[in-house]
Formats: C-alpha cells, sequence, structure tokens
C-alpha cells in the first residue's frame, strides 16, 4: 500500500530544500520579528469555551489527497469572512501545494480579512518552515507526531512557542499521543493536542479515535478533535465527552455558503 504521509513527507524534503534556495533562512529569521504580532490561538479558544461555547477553528482547504477537489470556486477571502461571521473561534489555512492545493498566499489573504488567530495546516519538518510560517503571520503551526522524531518535535516545538506562537500536535493513536503529552510547557503554557480521527496512512475516518482517547488528555492540555465532523450528532457525541474544539473543513467547504455551514453545525437551535 502507498502510504500516502511518507509520499509528502518525501516531497516535503524537497520543497524545503528549494525554498532555501530561493530565499535563506537567516533571511526569514530576521524578519520574523517584523511579522504582525501573533493574535493568541490558544487563549483564543480557552476564551470561547470558558464562556459555554464550542470553539471551532474552520479551515480553509480547497483539496486533499483523499478527497480531490472539494471546493472549485475558492475564494479565502470570502471564505475567511464568512466563517468569522459565523462565529468560528479561529481559522485553519492549507498551505501545501502539491497533495492539497493549498498556498502561503491564501493564509495571508485568510488571516487580513478578518480578526481571527491562524493556524499554518502543512506537513513541518523543518526549522526553516516555522519561521516561514510566522513571517507569513501564522498564530500557530500544526506538527504531526507521525512525522518526527521526539527530538525534532519538542525542537520544533520549541522555536514556534519562542516566536509567540501556539503549537497544535497531532496524534493518531495512543503512542503517538503519549508522545505529544510529553512535550513540556513554555512559559506556562502547553502545547494543543489535536487527535486526528481521520488516519493519514489509510484515509480512514472514525470519531472513536477521539473518543476512545479522551480520558487521557487531562490537567492543562486542550484536546482538539480533527477531522471527520460532519453533522450535528457528531457535534453532540463529542460535546458528551466533554471536547469542546473542534477543526473542520469538508464540511463547511462542500457547501456554498461555508459560514452558513458553520451556523448550522455548530449555533443554530435544532429547530433551524
Ligand atoms: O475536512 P475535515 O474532515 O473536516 O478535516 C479537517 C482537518 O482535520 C484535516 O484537514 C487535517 C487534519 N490533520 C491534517 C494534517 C494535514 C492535512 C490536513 C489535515
Amino acid at each position: 500500500m502507498t502510504d500516502i504521509l511518507e509520499r509528502i513527507l518525501q516531497r516535503k524534503h524537497e520543497e524545503v530544500a528549494e525554498r532555501r534556495q530561493v530565499r535563506p533562512m537567516d533571511e526569514l529569521r530576521e524578519r520574523a520579528p517584523d511579522a504582525p504580532a501573533p493574535r493568541g490561538f490558544a487563549q483564543a479558544i480557552e476564551r470561547t469555551i470558558a464562556v459555554g461555547r464550542p470553539a471551532v477553528i474552520a479551515e480553509v482547504k480547497k483539496a486533499s489527497p483523499s478527497k480531490g477537489v472539494i471546493r472549485a470556486d475558492f475564494q479565502p477571502a470570502a471564505i475567511a469572512l464568512s466563517y468569522a461571521e459565523a462565529g468560528a473561534t479561529c481559522l485553519s489555512v492549507l498551505t501545501d501545494r502539491d497533495f492539497f492545493q493549498g498556498a502561503d498566499e491564501y493564509l495571508v489573504t485568510a488571516r487580513a480579512n478578518c480578526e481571527l488567530p491562524v493556524l499554518r495546516k502543512d506537513f513541518v519538518i523543518d526549522p526553516y518552515q516555522v519561521y516561514e510560517a510566522r513571517v507569513l503571520g501564522a498564530d500557530c503551526v500544526l506538527l504531526i507526531v507521525a512525522a518526527l522524531d521526539d527530538a525534532a518535535l519538542a525542537s520544533l516545538a520549541e522555536l514556534a512557542q519562542s516566536l509567540g506562537m501556539d503549537v497544535l500536535v497531532e496524534a493518531h493513536d495512543g503512542d503517538e499521543l503519549a508522545r505529544a503529552l510529553r512535550l513540556p510547557a513554555h512559559d506556562g503554557r502547553l502545547p494543543l493536542i489535536g487527535i486526528n480521527n481521520r488516519s493519514l496512512r489509510s484515509f480512514e475516518v472514525s470519531l472513536d479515535t477521539t473518543l476512545s482517547l479522551r480520558d487521557r488528555v487531562s490537567g492543562g492540555h486542550r484536546l482538539v478533535t480533527e477531522s471527520g465532523v460532519h453533522n450535528r450528532a457528531d457535534v453532540e457525541r463529542l460535546r458528551a465527552a466533554d471536547v469542546h474544539a473542534f477543526l473542520v473543513g469538508e464540511a463547511f467547504m462542500r457547501e456554498p455558503d461555508p459560514g452558513a455551514a458553520l451556523r448550522r453545525l455548530f449555533f443554530a437551535d435544532a429547530a433551524a
């Protein structure tokens, strides 16, 4: 079986090498302090949950390897605005070009068109991409446990946090979750813990992934459930299990009005 994660990571190594040629890391490092100040990604999530609302990280995603093109008429500025007006807490923007048809510009555009904190959704394997994320204005970066060894995971998380960003550390199973939970706090702030319901190896989706691991995430860690949330029953099942932060893409991106879809899924009362 072709392992999609391995293919993506192979290509990502090449891509980072290409980018370093065009724009050296020293240049990015020098520009990072001039980037727009981080908006407080984890803090926005905590504030939302503290007032009893679900924290929705709404994803701006044109296509994926498992689904192909999800949204043909793709306008990141309008999508970001629509999400913000519907009550999203944060945005997630795919920047990977070769497998998700994303772009760095989509992140810049989406962020410029609202006031929400933004996650750079990409396959981060190198400090270069962390500096790049901050220069683009990202407020949080995704780190995928399955893509990194412990040393790389810890140093990339530290770098992101030292640049003022939050980190969302993504796990798919108990072993990966244990590794994510071992990451230390930085200035008293722990990484956000993402549990991806979609296997990046087989594409299979099951909310049971989150539900079965839920109890292992406690204390100061905030759990974010990722992928495969499609209807109100899904949301209710997860909320009943004390899961209050949701990363959702496809269910919004397939609808003509993504913000209206967000409202229906999370905020409309049962009659609406
Ligand atoms: O479109 P969905 O099923 O709602 O999923 C969103 C998000 O969780 C998914 O895009 C994702 C989760 N982890 C990733 C890592 C890389 C690329 C994409 C992802």
